[in-house]
């Protein structure tokens, strides 16, 4: 029967197993909220600053070629002398709204030395017509905001440079003093070129970059870093640049927006992974527990099995035994302790039951025996004989042959004994010093007789010499029965006593005799008693 253990093996390595696998997810949950999760996020904002990176090259180029362009034409004897009021075709040779167009200008303007102004070329942002003047007003006072930061920057002597006008609208803005081509002499005055970052550019950048642009006024100075917002499948990152306006601390943000295609990508594989990991170590632990449930668990419940049972069962049902392992190392060994246990228990019994000397059962025993004969024999009322058997004047035996001798003759007169009662299917012990008892179950007054007479004459038929014996010059065994229907009392102890009387009776009469007690010879039995005494 399969016996409930609380704190069994299959539960230790059950619950050992079970705490090293929540371990293990912890740890795999630690590792990817503190290491695979920020790698995966700072790989994510690393693809997107190195595509605002690109985006901020490809602006400042832009600028770049504004600054080359103005110069280009700022050091141009052309320009110069216009400036200097020496080519006055200039413009019309020069300027034209496809010109503006093609090279994406919004304001040329031209300043003397003076600081004042010379003249003004640009497409109006609201109409988009070109148009020249000599002062932004009227049609021109479009460029009035531009002139005035020109202005400025001519006063702070800044003139040879790209900025970001922060506008309305936003443009990219560069200067540069104007000079001969050779670059002899000094500047005759300024020239500043405007290049609007309206749609139109976006569209251009876009098509220069693959990416698709914002822009966003700040009127906060620009930030250090570059702003990520995410939002689902999107991140929107911008990227911001210092510009001049008419108040200070002006910023202009450039917005790029990002599919999360590759984060969400290696997102979505190191889920699986780490799902497949831990399926594959539930696994494991499912597959070690089985195994150790087939290997481990199961033969040793077998083996406990085999331990409980081999006392009544015996065999060896499950081959424990016969396996080449640990388990049929500890099947042999146990088997081999239950033998040696069972010959010692044998022994044990036999010490206990039996005589040292003679070999036959002893005191113990006959009673054990004699119970039970007597319990059957009142129950079912069937006649029970018992008989007492006593080596006739031993003492003199002893003294006449010495205590070794006398064993020696016991030892004869059991065996002879034995061999009687093996032949016949009864009882016989020794009970006293030469004293020997037997139990007759269902023998009737004359068939115990018998059996007394065998015995006697099979004592006499050893021969065994007695020199001092007044009977006979041999050894020889008076023999006394009782019969559990004569006695007095119906119990054990009296029939023996019956059969004791019996015997000093046959004593008394002479010896070498078998005597069956009977009710009347009781008081001749106690003076044959007293006489012997
Ligand atoms: N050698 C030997 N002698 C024993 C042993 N047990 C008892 N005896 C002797 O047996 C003798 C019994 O003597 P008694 O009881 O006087 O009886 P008896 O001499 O046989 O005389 P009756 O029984 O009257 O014929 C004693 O001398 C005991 O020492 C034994 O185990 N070995």
């Amino acid at each position: 029967m399969h016996q409930r253990i609380p704190w069994s093996l299959r539960f230790r390595f059950f619950a050992a197993l079970g705490g090293l696998l929540l371990c293990a997810m912890a740890a795999l949950a630690a590792i990817s909220a503190w290491v695979i999760f920020p790698a995966l996020q700072a790989e994510e904002r690393a693809t997107v600053k190195r595509e605002l990176d690109r985006v901020e090259r490809s602006f400042q180029l832009d600028q770049q070629q504004l600054h080359a362009q103005v110069r280009d034409w700022a050091h141009w004897d052309d320009t110069y002398k216009f400036v200097q009021g020496e080519y006055s075709r200039y413009a019309d040779v020069n300027f034209s709204q496809e010109m503006f167009e093609d090279m994406r200008y919004q304001l040329m303007a031209f300043f003397t030395s003076n600081e004042d102004i010379y003249f003004l070329a640009g497409i109006n942002p609201k109409t988009g017509i070109y148009q020249t003047c000599r002062t932004p007003i009227n049609d021109c006072s479009w460029m009035s905001p531009w002139v005035n930061n020109m202005r400025a920057a001519i006063a702070e002597n800044s003139t040879d440079q790209n900025s970001i006008y922060a506008g309305p609208p936003t443009a990219m803005m560069a200067s540069s003093p104007i000079l001969r081509t050779d670059k002899s002499g000094v500047s005759t005055g300024w020239l500043f070129k405007t290049r609007s970052l309206d749609a139109e550019w976006l569209a251009f950048m876009e098509v220069y970059t693959g990416l698709p642009l914002t822009l966003n006024l700040s009127h906060e100075a620009a930030p250090i870093n570059d702003t990520f917002s995410f939002s689902g499948n999107t991140v929107y990152a911008e990227r911001y640049f210092p510009a001049y306006g008419s108040i200070n601390h002006l910023s202009l943000g450039v917005g790029i927006e990002l599919n999360r295609t590759n984060y969400l990508t290696s997102l979505t594989t190191f889920r699986y992974v780490l799902l497949w990991t831990a399926g594959l170590m539930i696994m494991v632990i499912a597959l070690v527990l089985l195994l150790l449930e087939k290997i481990v668990l199961k033969p040793l419940r077998l083996l406990t099995q085999f331990t409980q049972q081999i006392s009544t069962v015996g065999a060896d049902t499950h081959g424990l035994t016969k396996r080449n392992d640990e388990i049929g190392l500890l099947s042999r060994a146990f088997q081999e302790q239950f033998t040696c246990q069972q010959q010692l228990n044998a022994e044990l019994l036999k010490l206990s039951t039996h005589d040292a000397l003679t070999g036959l059962p002893n005191r113990r025993l006959f009673d054990q025996r004699l119970d039970v004969a007597f319990s059957e024999a009142t129950a079912t009322s069937a006649p029970l004989a018992v008989m007492m058997l006593d080596i006739d004047h031993f003492k003199l035996y002893n003294d006449h042959y010495g205590h070794q001798r006398g064993d020696e003759c016991l030892q004869q007169v059991a065996s002879a004994f034995n061999s009687v009662s093996t032949r016949f299917g009864f009882l016989i012990a020794r009970t006293g010093g030469e004293e020997f008892s037997v139990i007759l179950p269902e023998a009737s007054p004359s068939s115990a007789k018998d059996v007394g007479e065998h015995l006697m004459l099979a004592i006499d038929h050893l021969q065994l010499p007695h020199a001092t014996s007044p009977v006979k010059p041999f050894v020889t065994v008076s023999v006394g029965i009782a019969m559990l229907q004569d006695c007095q009392s119906q119990t054990p102890s009296a029939v023996m006593s019956s059969a004791d009387q019996a015997l000093y009776l046959a004593k008394a009469a002479g010896r070498h005799q078998v005597v069956l007690f009977e009710p009347s010879l009781a008081s001749r039995s106690v003076s044959a008693h007293n006489k012997l005494l």
